[in-house]
């Protein structure tokens, strides 16, 4: 069978995750098979000698001489399957028909077995979120809230999950615009929560390693969270000068319970006072590991990392099978009494934010994590 134009476009997202560099010929071949299934045969004139990448892109495409774009697709599909299946990538990556894709590379949407994946994808950053990302994540969720798909996933490209917001989002900018930039992130911010608040279908985090900030706050409002046990949740809210977001001044001190302090010795009288545990979380940024995330309930269950991937991916397209609508109406029905608190406190939590982000204690510590003075 001949391979599709969506065949095609799903095998150029999964170039993107592949996980290991697959060498500089390969990724010449690619590349011509790329132009001559897009543009045809070799059109435009030969790069001069030493201008040596250009000239070996050439050549490599050139080398196809007149082989017709519909072999070229297919070739290329070919070609990304076989790499795909040996750099051991998820196998997750179809994107969806008709999607839009996001504006950069750094997040992929796909969509294969009745599940939308999202995957957060800028490694090298540890899968920091931009404004951009902020912005592809909001119209991802938007189109697969209307897609076919049964559930959504959340998920990050690499060895991290997330590392929260990319802290570089707080520089460069010009003296007088600083409570501008206040004011639009905490829009951004109560915006992007929103998308969360309302997604009317199973959304699912398959928390793939260390997740920080903001990445954990919002799991307070996914449906299921599976982490690798090599998964840690930290919220440094404290450290960085900033204050709990995502809901999670709610979620977490509701999902997580209480703590039973007792102070006093047997002589004198026992008092027990009780601490929210999220407290600890997110007041003293206590770093939890994936067992203590699922043991205080943040986390639904915990894999080891050598099975994680196969196990919580046969779990979900076992999910995926299941009736869509009745899924999308039971989640309702346990979330749909709590939506207009959420966005409230939303809301409230995006405000406050907005204060401290022009806080000294906060541009101090950003300088410190951008100087490296800092490593939280
Ligand atoms: C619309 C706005 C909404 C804002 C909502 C409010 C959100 C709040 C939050 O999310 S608060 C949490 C913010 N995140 C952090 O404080 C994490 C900061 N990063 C770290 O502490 C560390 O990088 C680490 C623990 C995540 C990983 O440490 P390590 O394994 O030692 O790796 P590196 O530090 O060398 O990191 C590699 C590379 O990634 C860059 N990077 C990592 N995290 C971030 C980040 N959050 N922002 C920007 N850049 C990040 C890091 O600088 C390195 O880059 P380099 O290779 O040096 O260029």
């Amino acid at each position: 069978m001949r391979a599709s134009q969506k065949d095609f476009e799903n095998a150029m997202n999964q170039v993107k995750l592949l996980k290991k560099d697959p060498g500089n010929e390969v990724k010449l071949k690619l590349y011509a098979l790329y132009k001559q299934a897009t543009e045809g045969p070799c059109n435009v004139p030969k790069p001069g000698v030493l201008d040596f990448i250009n000239k070996a892109k050439w050549d490599a495409w050139h080398a196809l001489g007149s082989l017709p774009k519909e072999t070229s697709r297919q070739n290329y599909v070919d070609l990304v399957s076989s790499l795909s299946a040996s750099s051991e990538s998820s196998g997750q990556v179809t994107p969806a028909a008709d999607r839009k894709q996001p504006g950069s590379d750094a997040l992929v949407v796909t969509s294969q077995d009745g599940i939308t994946t999202i995957t957060l994808n800028r490694p090298d950053k540890k899968n920091a979120l931009t404004p951009q990302m902020y912005h592809d994540i909001m119209l991802a969720l938007e189109a697969a809230s209307k897609d076919d798909s049964a559930i959504a996933v959340l998920t990050g490209n690499g060895d991290y999950y997330c590392s929260g917001n990319d802290l570089t989002n707080f520089t460069d900018i010009p003296p007088g615009e600083v409570e501008d930039r206040a004011r639009s992130g905490a829009v951004l911010l109560r915006d992007f929560v929103d998308c969360f608040i309302d997604f009317p279908k199973p959304l699912v985090a398959v928390v793939n390693g260390p997740a920080v900030g903001i990445s954990v706050t919002l799991l307070g409002l996914f449906d299921i969270v599976y982490a690798t046990d090599r998964a840690t949740f930290h919220t440094p809210f404290s450290h960085l000068g900033q204050s709990p977001e995502g809901c999670s001044s709610y979620t977490f001190p509701k999902m997580m319970g209480p703590s039973k302090v007792i102070f006093g010795n047997l002589k004198t009288k026992c008092n027990v006072i009780s601490i929210p545990k999220a407290t600890e979380m997110l007041v003293f940024g206590k770093k939890l590991t994936a067992r203590e995330a699922c043991t205080q309930g943040l986390v639904t269950e915990v894999f080891p990392d050598s099975t994680f991937q196969k196990e919580v991916w046969v779990r979900l397209k076992a999910y995926s099978k299941l009736p869509p609508n009745a899924m999308r109406i039971s989640k309702q029905v346990i979330r749909n009494r709590e939506k207009e608190k959420l966005h409230a406190i939303n809301a409230e939590e995006s405000s406050i934010l907005q204060e401290r982000w022009l806080s000294d204690e906060c541009m101090n510590a950003i300088v410190n994590f951008l100087s490296k003075k800092a490593k939280l």
